[in-house]
């Protein structure tokens, strides 16, 4: 039975990345995406607004909803300091697989933990299963529509502190217009926009950042 496109992904960057350098593996999805085949990563130009954001808020512990390939995955925890760590969710299980091969070949999977499930039951566990005690920085980049909805999960599981930075991408294109709503209207964020371009297209795109205020 044919290959899946992440397949097709992965195996480009098996057979054309240097294994153990995260730098390599992100510029050869990046090459693949662009010139073979268009595929969901956040990509090179949005990728460096998430790079900026990541350094500047650097983390002790991240979270990652939605891992899809890895790509931003392995373009976080790169940045990362010694001792901390990415918590990424993934629930689609064919997609877990690629992005588990792909942190591991990046060299990255001392600092990155794959947690396999729906957002909205994973965040919920964070503190006592996985020993969270707050979020220092939160990549959203999975369904638009759950932005909302698993912001305000991790509100109600006291999962932020003043100071937690949220980034969500894909703001204009698909576009998560109730989250912006929700985090601009709301006394709790201060929120700052990016405006870019959708990965791989001249298409524009933006991301939002969130800072909890508590
Ligand atoms: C239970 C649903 C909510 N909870 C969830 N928990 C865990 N993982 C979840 C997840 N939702 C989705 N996922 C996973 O995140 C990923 C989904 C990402 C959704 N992203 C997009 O739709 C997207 C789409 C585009 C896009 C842009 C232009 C276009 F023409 C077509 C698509 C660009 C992007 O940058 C995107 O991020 C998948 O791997 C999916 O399995
Ligand atoms: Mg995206």
């Amino acid at each position: 039975m044919n290959q899946s496109k992440e397949q097709r992904i992965l195996n480009f960057v098996l057979q054309n990345a240097v294994r153990g350098d995260p730098c390599s593996v992100v510029d050869t999805i990046d090459k693949y995406c662009s010139q073979k085949e268009w595929a969901m990563n956040v990509g090179d130009e949005k990728g460096k607004i998430l790079d900026k954001t990541v350094q500047e808020a650097n983390p002790s512990v991240a979270l990652e909803l939605g891992t899809y390939c890895g790509y931003s995955a392995v373009r976080i925890s790169r940045l990362l300091k010694a001792g901390a760590r990415l918590l990424t969710v993934e629930f689609n299980p064919e997609f877990a697989a690629i992005a588990k091969q792909m942190i591991e070949f990046a060299g990255v999977q001392d600092k990155v933990k794959l947690l396999e499930g729906p957002s909205e039951e994973i965040i919920p566990q964070l503190k006592k299963k996985y020993e969270v005690d707050t979020l220092d920085f939160v990549f959203l980049d999975h369904w638009k529509d759950r932005y909302t909805p698993d912001t305000i999960l991790l509100q109600e599981c006291n999962l932020l502190r003043k100071g937690s930075v949220l980034l969500a991408d894909n703001i204009i294109f698909p576009g998560a217009p109730d989250f912006l709503n929700y985090v601009r209207k709301s006394p709790h964020f201060q929120c700052t926009n990016y405006p870019s371009h959708l990965e791989y297209m001249q298409v524009e795109d933006a991301m939002e950042k969130a800072v909890f205020l508590g």
